[in-house]
């Protein structure tokens, strides 16, 4: 069964999300944590970055997925970054956490967490 992990906790982007109208004329702080699914072992034993999921690219789309279009939700920016990873990188499963810590004053921060595998992924 597939159960290693690469991972990316914390990584900060500024977005245009929101509901409300003065949300689309700024950008505001999300937090993301992701793991994807993966067998770590043809890695490491080849110490070839090609045969691995690249921490360092996946945040950079996840980046540039943010920066292209305002998102009223952070629901809607949640499967459509998940959804982008299932299509372009090697892994059949993602579990993200999408944190808006700005929204509410009273709350340290708030969030969605999804799993989405692909659809025709076998885990084992
Ligand atoms: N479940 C959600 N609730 C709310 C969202 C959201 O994206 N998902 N967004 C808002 C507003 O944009 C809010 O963040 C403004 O402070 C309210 N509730």
């Amino acid at each position: 069964m597939m159960q290693d992990v690469i991972f990316i906790h914390n990584l900060q982007l500024l977005a245009s999300i929101g509901v409300f109208d003065w949300e689309k004329q700024l950008l505001q702080k999300l937090e993301v944590d992701v793991e994807l699914l993966t067998d770590i072992r043809p890695a490491a034993s080849s110490e070839q970055l090609h045969q691995t999921l690249d921490y360092a690219a996946i945040s950079q789309r996840l980046m540039q997925l943010v920066q292209s279009q305002h998102h009223d939700l952070i629901e809607t920016l949640a499967e459509r970054m998940a959804a982008c990873l299932l299509a372009e990188f090697n892994t059949p499963q993602v579990t993200l956490t999408l944190r808006k810590p700005g929204a509410v004053p009273a709350a340290t921060t708030v969030g969605v967490r999804i799993c989405r595998q692909r659809q025709e992924a076998t885990l084992d």
